[in-house]
Formats: C-alpha cells, sequence, structure tokens
C-alpha cells in the first residue's frame, strides 16, 4: 500500500505573482488522486512542489507524518513520469529501467530480477535489448513508466505522461497506466488539463483554477454534482440558462422565464425562498426535446449532427442564445432545421446554481 500525502495551506510565489494561495488536500494510501485544470493553472507548479523541485513559500508537505518541505528530492521517495518521456537515449531499454537501482547499488541478480519482472508489468520484456529511438512513443512511455516505478516508490507523481502520443495510443496507454497502478497500488498523483482521461483514470479529481482548487470528488459527483459554474463547464459541457425558485409551502420548483416551464425539484436546499434568482446548468443529454403541445423551453431548432446512435441539436431561445441538445437517434426521425419545439430537463440530472455560479442549491445525494 501506498503512502498518504498530506498538503496543508500550501503556498508558492514566483517572484512578486502569487501562483497558489493557502491550498489543502490529502491524496489517500493507494489513491489515484488527478489535478485536471486548464493550462496556467498551476497542477505543474503543485507537483514540483511535492517532488521538492520547487521552493515552498508557506504551509506543510507532509509524506505520511513526516513533514518534507526541507528533504532533498532524492530522499524523498518519489517516482516521476514527465511529459516527453525524459528516457536516456544512449541506454538500452533494460539500461534504462536499471538506472535507478544501480544508483543505489543493487546487488546484481537483484537487479536483473527485478527490471526483468517490471518489464512484463509495462509489457515491454520483449524490447528490453533495444534502444529507445527504435522504440514508439507509447513503448518510451512505458519505459519511462517502468524507470519511475522499477525502484518501488511511495509515492508516483506523472506530468501530463500522454500528451505527446496520438488519440488511440493515449486510450491505450492510460488504460494500461491505470491497470499498473491498480496492480502496485502505489499513491498516484496524476496532473492533466484533459477532463475525459481524468475521468477515465482517477479515483479522485481535484479540479483547478487559477492556483485555486474548486472540487475534490470522484469522477461520476464531479460530472454529475459539480461544486460550482467553472466545474459543470470544464467537466464535459453544460448550457447555462437563468430562471428562479418557485416556493409552494415546502414544495419546490424553478420557473424558467421563457414559456412559464415549471420543473418540480425534490433535491434543492429546503431553506430556498420563493423568487430566489438562480442559474441553471443542463448538459445537452439532460433536455428532452418535446412537441410545442407539451411542457417547455420554446426552441428553434437551427442545426443538427446525426452521430449514429444520438443526434445533436443546436437550438435558438427566444432570447437569441443557443443550447445544445443530445437525443437518442430512434426516439425521434431527424428534426428538421427551423422546426419549433419545447425543451423539457431531466429534474433528476440538472443542477442549480445560485445566479453567479459560484454556490451549488441542489443538496449532494450519495450518487454510490
Ligand atoms: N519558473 C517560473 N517562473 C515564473 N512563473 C512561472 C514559473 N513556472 C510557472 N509559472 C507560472 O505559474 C503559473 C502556473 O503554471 P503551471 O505550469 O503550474 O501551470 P499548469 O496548470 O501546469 O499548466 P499547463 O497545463 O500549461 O502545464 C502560470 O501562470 C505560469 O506562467
Amino acid at each position: 500500500m501506498g503512502a498518504t500525502i498530506t498538503i496543508e495551506h500550501a503556498v508558492k510565489r514566483y517572484g512578486k505573482d502569487t501562483i497558489i494561495n493557502d491550498l489543502s488536500l490529502e491524496v489517500r494510501p493507494g489513491e489515484f488522486f488527478t489535478l485536471l485544470g486548464p493550462s496556467g493553472c498551476g497542477k505543474t507548479t503543485l507537483l514540483r512542489m511535492i517532488i521538492g523541485f520547487n521552493s515552498v513559500e508557506g504551509g506543510t508537505f507532509k509524506i505520511d507524518d513526516q513533514v518534507i518541505n526541507n528533504i532533498p528530492t532524492n530522499k524523498r521517495n518519489i517516482g516521476m513520469v514527465f511529459q516527453n518521456y525524459a528516457v536516456f537515449p544512449h541506454m538500452s531499454v533494460f539500461d534504462n529501467v536499471a538506472f535507478g537501482l544501480k544508483n543505489r547499488k543493487v546487488p546484481k541478480e537483484e537487479i536483473q530480477r527485478r527490471v526483468d519482472e517490471i518489464l512484463k508489468v509495462v509489457k515491454i520484456d520483449h524490447l528490453k535489448d533495444r534502444m529507445p529511438a527504435k522504440l514508439s512513443g507509447g513503448q518510451q512511455q512505458r519505459v519511462a513508466l517502468a524507470r519511475a516505478i522499477v525502484i518501488e516508490p511511495a509515492i508516483l507523481l506523472m506530468d501530463e505522461p500522454l500528451s505527446n502520443l496520438d488519440a488511440k495510443l493515449r486510450v491505450e496507454m492510460r488504460n494500461a497506466i491505470k491497470r499498473i497502478q491498480q496492480q502496485i497500488g502505489i499513491t498516484t498523483v496524476y496532473v492533466t488539463h484533459d477532463q475525459e482521461e481524468a475521468l477515465a483514470v482517477s479515483d479522485r479529481i481535484a479540479v483547478m483554477n487559477g492556483g485555486i482548487i474548486q472540487q475534490i470528488d470522484t469522477p461520476a459527483r464531479v460530472y454529475q454534482r459539480p461544486a460550482n459554474q467553472f466545474v459543470a463547464n470544464f467537466i464535459g459541457l453544460s448550457n447555462f440558462l437563468p430562471a428562479s425558485v418557485s416556493r409552494k409551502g415546502e414544495e419546490l420548483s424553478i420557473l424558467f422565464p421563457e414559456g412559464g416551464y415549471r420543473v418540480g425539484m425534490t433535491n434543492l436546499r429546503p431553506d430556498l425562498e420563493d423568487g430566489t434568482q438562480v442559474l441553471v446548468a443542463v448538459r445537452p443529454e439532460e433536455f428532452e426535446m418535446r412537441s410545442t403541445e407539451l411542457e417547455g423551453i420554446p426552441a428553434v431548432v437551427r442545426s443538427s449532427i446525426f452521430l449514429g446512435n444520438t443526434t445533436h441539436y443546436f437550438l435558438e431561445l427566444g432570447d437569441g442564445s443557443e443550447v445544445e441538445a443530445i437525443q437518442d437517434s430512434d426516439v425521434w426521425e431527424i428534426i428538421p432545421n427551423g422546426t419549433a419545439v419545447r425543451l423539457g430537463v431531466k429534474e433528476k440530472k440538472i443542477n442549480v446554481f445560485s445566479r453567479d455560479g459560484s454556490t451549488p442549491l441542489v443538496v449532494r445525494e450519495e450518487l454510490l
């Protein structure tokens, strides 16, 4: 089982610029924990603070119970895989992977055994005598991964390890990384700006923006119950519609101004007052396109894309704004451009925020 990483009140400054201010999180033993956020939000900076490549201007970094702020990188027992592989071009696959063990003066027979074993785990044992120039990108990344984990670190850090690979190989390698991580049970912190990759591999995801953690949660919760408008829009796609809360006694509903469409809600915060202005986040698959006799937000189909199983519709609302709806293709014939429809919403799935998008107003049920 891997180690626990605890970060308390971390601060990072480059000169006068504060990149991270008061960031705290805990990564559990054996967990696959992903830092996800747009370019420049501070993911790499935080990872480099964990390993000791960056100075720390405030706060405490701990591995299990040990404060590591002042422990040199090579004494932190952390393995790292970088975006650009960083394999040694003049060494064979075997020698690349054996490098860290030789440095640690591990006996020769043990090096042989451990390298052979790890090459089998990452499925490149048949390539052990090859030089890196004769390997594909995915194979080189496997060498980098094997080299990081062969020293049996307590923690594995990965910074965008798949970003140099083509789309198909990325999917193949992310599955391989997930499998290997589970097999060896090492606590892993993974940096990516690719939300699909984060959803696919992580036990938990920390969504970051501007050096601030927006939400730490399982992939399902981050997708289904985003903590604010930023997360709702960064993970997957959401349409945002202004609306208001309508209260009759204990019963709460959401009232969309257009078409007077009212949706009864059973999971809104019970203290909400009648007339509270809100922002409703509706994912494209959470719309139901209906005929105009039925209840819903009035909309007109402007264009559509048939994708086999589903059809994507782009619709214009009364105020001129555009929304996207995804429908199962077998429910409807493709609806022609110009058709007037009503948009219903799936009330259990949609999210409701304060009008400024900062505060969730849906009570988060246990999803799993
Ligand atoms: N050595 C440095 N000196 C000054 N500013 C830096 C330095 N390294 C990073 N920064 C700044 O810190 C901020 C965070 O950078 P960081 O590399 O951590 O972002 P990131 O989220 O990893 O982005 P990306 O996905 O593009 O790698 C950026 O605004 C960047 O310009």
